[in-house]
């Protein structure tokens, strides 16, 4: 039998407990403490979506999930470990364990469907650097958007929002926001995929649900100075509603995997409050978390390495 492989299951990772608030903020900013306000603002972002978020907890279920997937569907067989960007086990813990395992192949996947130097590539960086050291090799997945399953999922979730939430004769009068972390512009001058794998996706789902009308925006974007990936979902809201007055808006926010500070808060708080302000109907389908063809997608990427 061939030797054992590691499957490192990245994810960005969120505070366990109202303690881990600031040294998780800390380390998204690189080591620079929040100001007090921000961190309270941070805080208050938790506390409104009930003290702390699922994902640590999802997380865990979708990569317990794919493990399982993984090895009922490979000839090999693959030993699940966990790394996060910015709170423990810290992707590098993770390789240091797989080395003590004695296993010397990893194949990883980032809890993300697009790729992005600045995303993506940076965990899949961690983890090379750290496995460099040890003598293990790393296979890792780059992107899942264009995968079959992941598709079904979303056009899934699109015609049982219509079907169940919106009359017929007010389809063409809806709005389909798509939609992902948003990120600093200078990206595209590296020729970034991102912004390009995000207007793909909702290609892919646009021509297979043809109701409504669709738009790409990006969301949740960083407190910095520097220009972030625009229009913002909460300004498209407005500005869709100026321009056409939409009396639905079907939030998608498919760079996203599963229900968390992010979508709780940014979508289903932020983007309502516009709703509400022009008389418009909220909706956002449920999230993929450990949906059985989210979970396809990334095996049939793993599978190819
Ligand atoms: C591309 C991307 C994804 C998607 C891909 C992936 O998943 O990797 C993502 C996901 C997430 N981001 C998350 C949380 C946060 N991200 C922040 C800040 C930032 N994110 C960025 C990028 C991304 N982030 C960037 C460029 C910043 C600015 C940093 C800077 O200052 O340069 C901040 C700081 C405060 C704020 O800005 O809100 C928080 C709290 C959570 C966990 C939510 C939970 O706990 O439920 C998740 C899943
Ligand atoms: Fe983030």
């Amino acid at each position: 039998m061939a030797e054992k492989k590691a499957l490192l299951v990245m994810a960005y990772g969120t505070p366990y407990k109202e303690s881990d608030i600031e040294p998780y903020y800390t380390h998204i900013r690189h080591g620079r403490k929040p100001s007090e306000e921000a961190l309270q603002d941070l805080k208050d972002r938790y506390e409104a979506i009930g003290g702390i978020s699922p994902l640590a907890d999802t997380t865990e279920r979708q990569a317990k999930a794919l493990a399982d997937a993984l090895n009922e569907q490979s000839e090999d067989e693959f030993e699940l470990f966990i790394g996060l960007k910015h709170i423990h086990p810290f992707i590098e813990d993770s390789v240091k364990e797989i080395s003590e395992a004695g296993i010397k192949e990893i194949y990883s996947v980032v809890l993300a469907p697009h790729y992005s130097n600045f995303s993506v590539g940076s965990y899949n960086k961690r983890a090379v650097e750290e496995a460099e050291k040890y003598g293990i090799t790393v296979k890792s997945v780059e992107s899942f958007y264009e995968q079959k399953p992941f598709i079904d999922f979303w056009v899934d979730a699109l015609e049982t929002t219509f079907e169940k939430e919106i009359p017929a004769d007010e389809a063409d009068k809806t709005a389909i926001v798509v939609s992902a972390h948003s990120l600093p512009e200078k990206i595209k001058e590296h020729n970034d995929p991102y912004p390009g794998q995000l207007e793909a996706t909702k290609d892919l789902i646009q021509a297979r649900f043809d109701k409504g009308h669709y738009f790409v925006g990006w969301q949740s974007e960083g407190n910095t100075p520097d220009p972030w990936l625009g229009p913002d979902v909460q300004d498209l809201t407005r500005e869709l509603y100026n321009e056409h007055g939409f009396k639905h808006f079907v939030y998608i926010p498919l760079g996203f995997v599963c229900e968390h500070l992010e979508v709780l808060y940014d979508n289903d708080y932020e983007c309502k409050v516009v709703t509400d302000e022009i008389g418009a109907v909220y909706h956002r389908p449920a999230m993929p978390n450990t949906d059985s063809r989210f979970i396809q997608a990334m095996v049939n990427e793993l599978i190819k390495l």
